[in-house]
C-alpha cells in the first residue's frame, strides 16, 4: 500500500511530481542513470535535511556534496549563484552530473537556476519543503533571480528531471509560510480549477492544516493546474502571441504578481512572496470589475476566500508612483505598455494590455482604502 500520488507534466520532455511521504528512496530512479556527481542545495534553515539526504546519496555510490545558501530571498542574488558555480567547478561537476534542490521556492529558483546555467545545462531534481514551492515554484522550470532592479529579472527556463514533495516536511513550516503558499493554491482556483475554492470556503482550518486529506487535495490539485498549464505553453510566449485563443496561456499563472512583485521590491522583501500575490489578486480583481471585465460577486470573493485563510487583501505601504515604475519591468509588459492578467469569470483568464491609468489608480484606492 502506497500514499503516492504521481502526477506526469508534459512537455518536451516529460517528468513526474510525487506527492506523498518517505520519498527520499526514489530520489536516485529520479536521477535517472549515469549521474556520478550530485550537488545537494539547501538553505541555511534546512542543514540538517540536506545533509541525511547528501548522506543517503552518499551510500548509494555518489559522490554528493552539499552547498549550504542562504533563507529566503537572500538567496536569489548574483553572488550566490558564483559561489555555487565555484563549488560545481571545484568538485569537477560535467555534464551527466546533476543538482538536487531541497527547500522552499528561493532554493528551486536559485538551485534551479544554477543547474539551467553550469555548461548551459545540468539535470536537476527538485525536492520542495514548503508548500509554495511544492504546489508552484518546483514545477514548471521557471527559475529566478533578483537584481537591483526588482523581482526575478534574470532567469532561464529548465524542467526538472523530477519533483519529490514529501509531505512530512510542512510539518516543521512555520503557519505563515504555509498560509503564503495557500495564495498560490486559491490563484489556482481562481485561474483555472474553481473547486480548490469551494475545498478552502468549506473548510479553511483543515485548508491550513498539514496532514490534513483537504490539504492534500488542495496540493495535487494546484499541481494539476500548474501541470496543465505549463505542457501548453512553457515558455510563456503564447499569451503575447495570441495563439490560444485569448486564453494567456503560462501567464495566467501570473495572476496577482504584477503587482505582487512591485509590492515585495517596495518592502525589501520582508513580505511573503504568497502574501504580496494575494493582494495583487485583490487588485486585479478590483480592475477587471471597474473595466467591466468582472462580475462584482466574484471579485468580492478574493477578498472573503484569501482572508479566510488569513491572507492580506489590502495595502498601505509603499506609494502608487513607487509601485507604477516597478511594475514597468514586469516580463508581461511589452514597450511602454504594462499586461495585467485578469478575469473575466471563474477559471476565464485573459490578458487586459494597457488599462486607462484612471482604471489602474481607482483599483489601487480600492485596496488601500480598508487597510
Ligand atoms: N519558479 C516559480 O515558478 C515560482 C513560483 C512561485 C514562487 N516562486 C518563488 O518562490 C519564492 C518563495 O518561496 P517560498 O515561499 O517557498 O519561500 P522560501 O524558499 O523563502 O522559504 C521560506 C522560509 O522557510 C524555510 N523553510 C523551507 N522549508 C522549510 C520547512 N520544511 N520547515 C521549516 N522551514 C522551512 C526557508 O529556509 C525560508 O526561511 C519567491 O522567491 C518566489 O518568487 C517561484
Ligand atoms: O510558473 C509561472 O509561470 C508563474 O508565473 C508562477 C508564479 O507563481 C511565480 O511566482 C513565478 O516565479 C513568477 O514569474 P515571473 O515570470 O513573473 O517572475
Ligand atoms: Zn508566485
Amino acid at each position: 500500500m502506497t500514499d503516492q500520488t504521481v502526477l506526469r507534466v508534459n512537455g518536451p520532455t516529460p517528468y513526474d511530481v510525487v506527492v506523498g511521504t518517505g520519498l527520499l528512496g526514489e530520489l536516485p530512479t529520479m536521477l535517472g542513470e549515469g549521474v556520478q556527481r550530485v550537488a545537494v542545495i539547501h538553505p541555511r534553515a534546512l542543514a540538517a535535511t540536506g545533509e541525511a539526504i547528501r548522506e543517503d546519496l552518499a551510500a548509494h555510490g555518489y559522490e554528493a556534496h552539499g552547498i549550504e545558501i542562504p533563507d529566503g530571498e537572500e538567496a536569489k542574488l548574483a553572488p550566490v549563484a558564483s559561489f555555487c558555480w565555484q563549488v560545481l567547478g571545484q568538485t569537477g561537476f560535467t555534464r551527466s552530473d546533476a543538482v538536487v534542490t531541497v527547500g522552499g521556492g528561493s532554493t528551486t529558483d536559485m538551485g534551479g537556476f544554477v543547474a539551467a546555467t553550469w555548461l548551459r545545462g545540468v539535470k536537476v531534481v527538485h525536492m520542495p519543503t514548503t508548500l509554495l514551492a511544492m504546489v508552484d515554484a518546483a514545477v514548471g522550470g521557471k527559475t529566478g533571480m533578483n537584481t537591483t532592479e526588482g523581482k526575478n529579472l534574470v532567469g532561464a527556463f529548465h524542467e526538472p528531471a523530477g519533483v519529490l514533495c514529501d509531505l512530512a516536511a510542512l510539518e516543521t513550516l512555520p503557519r505563515n509560510e504555509l498560509i503564503s503558499g495557500l495564495a498560490e493554491v486559491i490563484k489556482c482556483g481562481f485561474i483555472a480549477d474553481p473547486a480548490i475554492l469551494d475545498l478552502v470556503e468549506r473548510d479553511p482550518i483543515a485548508a491550513v492544516a498539514p496532514g490534513s486529506a483537504v490539504l492534500r487535495e488542495l496540493i495535487e490539485r494546484a499541481i494539476r493546474v500548474k501541470a496543465e498549464v505549463v505542457a501548453g505553453d512553457l515558455r510563456e510566449t503564447a499569451g503575447a502571441a495570441g495563439t490560444l485563443g485569448g486564453h494567456p496561456g503560462r501567464e495566467a499563472l501570473n495572476y496577482g504578481h504584477t503587482l505582487g512583485h512591485a509590492i515585495e521590491k517596495a518592502e525589501r522583501y520582508n513580505f511573503r512572496h504568497g502574501a504580496a500575490v494575494a493582494i495583487g489578486m485583490t487588485y486585479v480583481a478590483e480592475l477587471a470589475r471597474l473595466a467591466g471585465r468582472l462580475d462584482e460577486a466574484t471579485a468580492d470573493r478574493h477578498r472573503s476566500v484569501l482572508q479566510l485563510v488569513g491572507l492580506p487583501t489590502s495595502y498601505r505601504g509603499a506609494d502608487w508612483a513607487q509601485l507604477h515604475e516597478s511594475m514597468k519591468v514586469d516580463k508581461k509588459s511589452r514597450g511602454d505598455n504594462l499586461r495585467f492578467v485578469v478575469l473575466e469569470g471563474l477559471a476565464r483568464p485573459t490578458v487586459l494590455t494597457a488599462p486607462d491609468p484612471a482604471l489602474l489608480t481607482a483599483a489601487f484606492a480600492e485596496i488601500t482604502r480598508e487597510a
